[in-house]
């Protein structure tokens, strides 16, 4: 299949990589020193200390994208609007969008300006970084849940998700995928903004008292603001958010790697979506919306 990646980073650049070494024809959107050193040696990933290398085509030019038929949608949420609405120029009518981002408002971006029926949708639970320019290093299992926002685009969801498998990234497909959208949100939006305020990892937070504390009122805004919003989420998924935060005690999730290394966080997808949802939903959010507000002090 032809594939173009927008955004080649942690999670485009590693999911392309396993696409291109399955025999796909793959393009790579980047820039800056990534690119860069992609175009001189190569995307290398480095999964759990395996490293292999692949060629392809590494370009800043959108209009790479044009004989594209699946495009994975893989830049920071705080780049969506801007980067789809420039593929969405290009008049390439045809290429289904397949969102792996973080959170449950891109969807809503991306369908406004491709229609719901171009788009898919993943929860990706990858845990990867830019180690440093053309170098993205992966640790743990990965595993990709994929659904359809459009009953249309069943079929083609069935052979992504055959494509990924074939290419040794695990993936599972769900017909109600905004549900399992919001089981990860649920945890990143637990975590990753406590995480980028503070400063602390998964298990410093579980372990400080009052870190932990904040982060379970955070748990709980989210499960009561998904309810409402006819995201039927159990009771059970607190303790279970809690028990998988056990399992990456040592990791930095990735809005606190955005802070450290100066980039962009995803403040509104993780952290805002959830003020203005609980204020339109009648639900009270003071753990996330004291969150949200410094967070963006620290932005400004
Ligand atoms: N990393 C992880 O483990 C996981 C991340 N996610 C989610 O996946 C999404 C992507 O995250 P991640 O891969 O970590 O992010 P990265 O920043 O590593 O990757 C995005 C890449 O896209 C590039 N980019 C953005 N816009 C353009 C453009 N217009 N032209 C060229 N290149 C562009 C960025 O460049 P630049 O750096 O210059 O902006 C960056 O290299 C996020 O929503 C995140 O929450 C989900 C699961 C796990
Ligand atoms: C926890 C993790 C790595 C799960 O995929 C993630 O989504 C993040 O750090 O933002």
């Amino acid at each position: 299949m032809k594939i173009a990646v927008a955004g080649a980073g942690a999670v485009g650049g590693y999911l392309g990589a396993f696409l291109k070494k399955a025999g796909h024809d793959v393009t790579f959107l980047a820039r800056g020193k990534h690119l860069e050193a992609m175009k001189k040696s190569g995307l290398k990933v480095i999964e759990n200390g395996e490293p292999m290398t692949v060629d392809g085509d590494f370009t800043d030019d959108l209009t790479a994208f044009l004989d594209a038929e699946l495009i994975l949608f893989c830049v920071k949420s705080t780049d969506t609007k801007e980067t789809a609405e420039r593929i969405s120029e290009l008049g390439n009518d045809h290429a289904v969008i397949l969102t792996l981002q973080n959170g449950v408002d891109n969807e809503e971006v991306l369908s406004d300006i491709f229609g719901q029926e171009r788009i898919l949708s993943a929860a990706a639970y990858i845990s990867s970084h830019i180690q440093e320019p053309g170098v993205i290093h992966v640790d743990g299992v990965t595993k990709l849940v994929i659904g359809a926002l459009h009953e249309s685009l069943v079929s083609f969801r069935d052979n992504v998700a055959e494509l990924f498998n074939e290419a040794n990234i695990e993936t599972l497909t769900r017909d109600s995928i905004m549900e399992a959208k919001w089981k990860k949100l649920l945890w990143n939006a637990t975590f990753n903004p406590l995480a980028a305020l503070s400063t602390a990892t998964v298990g410093e937070i579980l372990d400080n008292k009052e870190l932990r504390e904040t982060a379970e009122n955070i748990c709980r805004e989210v499960l009561l603001i998904a309810n409402k919003n006819g995201i039927p989420l159990k009771e059970k998924m607190f303790t279970i958010t809690f028990k998988n935060a056990e399992l990456a005690r040592g990791h930095k999730p990735s809005m606190l790697q955005d802070r450290l290394n100066g980039k962009k966080m995803e403040i509104e997808s993780l952290s805002g979506y959830f003020v203005k949802k609980g204020r339109q939903l009648g639900v009270e959010t003071p753990a996330i919306q004291a969150i949200y507000s410094n967070l963006l002090y620290i932005d400004s």
